[in-house]
């Protein structure tokens, strides 16, 4: 190697350390601006600085970004928007995300939710189109900066940003968005924990609490599975439960409020109740169980109702008790209870809900009225054992528009029954049972009752033989009653005829002392 080699190696390795050097003191002098920038300078005018960039790159830039904040509106609520693309990108994430974030959710089925953490990116998919969504956050008060804390302010303000090309700004703005709220509220439905709300008492709606509904987690295990009833009538009503779920647009061209009145009708004991509970399961809606008593009048019940939202079942239990159209099960209740044992509060409450004000007129007009149009998608549910004393103008179509009678246990809803309680489908006693349910009146809950084992010794033989036993016995006392019935029947017309007899023999008596007395003889 010459001398001049050697030089000419010597100055490359010195440029080399030199070039090294510089980048080096550049990447300490960006580290240091950054830090600057970061530490010293207040948020609000990194705001403006990075403003102007946004500016200038926006010009280059092809891709439009749309941000989704958390809170909106003057008041800060907590956005629908974003809870729905949070939970979309939840469940569409959750796979595809490396960074999660894990929340306890209370009104959740699933408890612990994961969603994607804070400055982390994913990408979807929409027709063919590739977009992207993050979660970002920034200080939502300058004010408050405190450029010395290691933790940053706490008023951080989050949003969902999603970025796709321009050229796809049409089907992002008009389809994608749209798809991705309705899926994302979708989701939050199918996986909320249903309620069940009762009506509290005007006395304490502006109390502490000021709600005038109070609610429990909504656990009923009833489905239509479970449900015990003619098979042909239970597909009809599932039908038709469907229809009206995705009637939004039906119910909109006929010019119709988006809502359906069941009337809910027959014996104690035949699933009424149940069928709401089945109702309530399988629409996902939350139960508004209406008690008319508690309501001092139609003012109040318009207060009631109108706190009701869409996607629920408004439920008005033993409407010819509430409405005092009938009043006969009240009567019942109020002969057997010893007035003098009522607690001085019960006794309240019953003086109470004799001075209810609520009329026939003021309901019927909630049902048709502005209420039922209030965000659609509403169910209304009465149900009675008295159908036929009920207010013809309560219970016309329209208004109620299917009458569902739950009736005696037939064949069809005793298989259900005993698949329910005894886990079988056929059984060699299931001929004889069927015959005898034709000719008992007999309720799914008594035959229930039967059927269910009281100790672990009894198997479905012995269950099944306790059925036909009440069954017999059923049949008996309805053979007693129709035949002491039938004698009552008898002795009345009888007593009817004698004293028809008695008539006319008194008359004939007294056209002859007539004769007599004018002297026609
Ligand atoms: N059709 C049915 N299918 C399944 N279970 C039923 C049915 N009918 C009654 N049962 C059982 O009987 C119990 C009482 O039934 P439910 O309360 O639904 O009757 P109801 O018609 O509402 O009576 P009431 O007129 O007294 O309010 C239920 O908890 C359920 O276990
Ligand atoms: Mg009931």
């Amino acid at each position: 190697m010459s001398v001049r080699d050697h030089t000419q190696k010597i100055d490359l390795v010195e440029t080399m350390k030199e070039l090294w050097a510089q980048m080096g003191s550049l990447m300490a002098t960006i580290v240091f601006m950054y830090t600057i920038f970061e530490r010293f300078f207040p948020p609000h005018l990194r705001e403006k600085l990075q403003a102007y960039t946004q500016k200038l790159t926006n010009h280059f830039n092809p891709y439009i970004q749309i941000s989704f904040p958390e809170f909106s509106g003057e008041r800060l609520k907590k956005s629908e928007a974003y809870t729905a693309i949070q939970t979309y990108l939840s469940a569409n994430s959750s796979q595809r995300a490396k960074r999660l974030k894990a929340e306890v959710v209370n009104d959740s089925q699933t408890p612990l939710v994961l969603s994607m953490d804070d400055n982390e990116e994913i990408t979807d998919e929409f027709h063919g189109i590739k977009l992207w969504w993050s979660a970002n956050k920034v200080s939502n008060n300058p004010q408050r900066y405190n450029p010395f804390s290691y933790y940053g302010s706490s008023d951080e303000k989050r949003f969902y940003k999603l970025t796709f090309h321009k050229r796809h700004r049409d089907i992002v703005t008009m389809s994608y968005i749209k798809h991705v709220l309705d899926e994302g509220k979708d989701i939050e439905m199918r996986n909320r924990q249903l309620k069940l709300y009762t009506n509290n008492p005007s006395s304490g709606w502006y109390g502490y609490k000021q709600s005038k509904w109070s609610h429990i987690v909504f656990e009923h295990p009833a489905t239509f599975e479970t449900l015990a009833m003619d098979r042909r009538k239970k597909e009809d009503i599932l039908k038709d439960l469907v229809k009206f779920k995705k009637g939004k647009d039906y119910y909109a061209k006929i010019g119709k409020a988006w809502k359906r009145g069941y009337l809910l009708y027959g014996p104690p004991g035949t699933g009424k109740s149940t069928m709401i509970a089945a109702i309530a399961n399988f629409m996902n809606y939350d139960v508004y169980d209406l008690e008319l008593t508690a309501v001092k009048d139609n003012t109040e019940l318009r207060k009631l109702l109108i706190e009701t939202p869409s996607k629920s079942i408004t439920v008005i239990e033993d409407i010819d008790c509430s409405l005092d159209l009938t009043g006969q099960r009240k009567k019942k209740k109020e002969e057997n209870e010893d007035e003098e044992q009522k607690d001085p509060m019960r006794r309240n409450e019953e003086e109470s809900s004799k001075s209810s004000k609520v009329t026939l007129s003021g309901l019927l007009n909630f049902i048709d009225g502005i209420w039922s149009a209030c965000g659609g998608e509403r169910i209304i549910v009465f149900t009675t054992n008295y159908v036929e004393k009920l207010d013809p103008a309560l219970i016309r179509r329209g208004r109620m528009d299917k009458h569902i009678e739950m009736s005696y246990c037939c064949y069809d809803a005793f298989k259900v029954l005993a698949k329910n309680y005894l886990d079988v489908e056929s059984h060699h006693l299931f001929g004889a049972i069927g015959g005898l349910l034709e000719e008992t009146d007999m309720s799914p809950a008594d035959v229930a009752e039967n059927l269910m084992p009281k100790s672990v010794d009894e198997d479905v033989e012995i269950c099944l033989h306790k059925l036909i036993k009440a069954l017999e016995e059923a049949k008996e006392e309805k053979a007693r009653k129709k035949a002491e019935e039938e004698e009552e029947a008898r002795l009345k017309e009888e007593k009817v005829k004698e004293e028809s007899t008695q008539m006319e023999e008194k008359h004939k008596g007294k056209t002859g002392e007539d004769v007599k007395e004018n002297g026609f003889h």
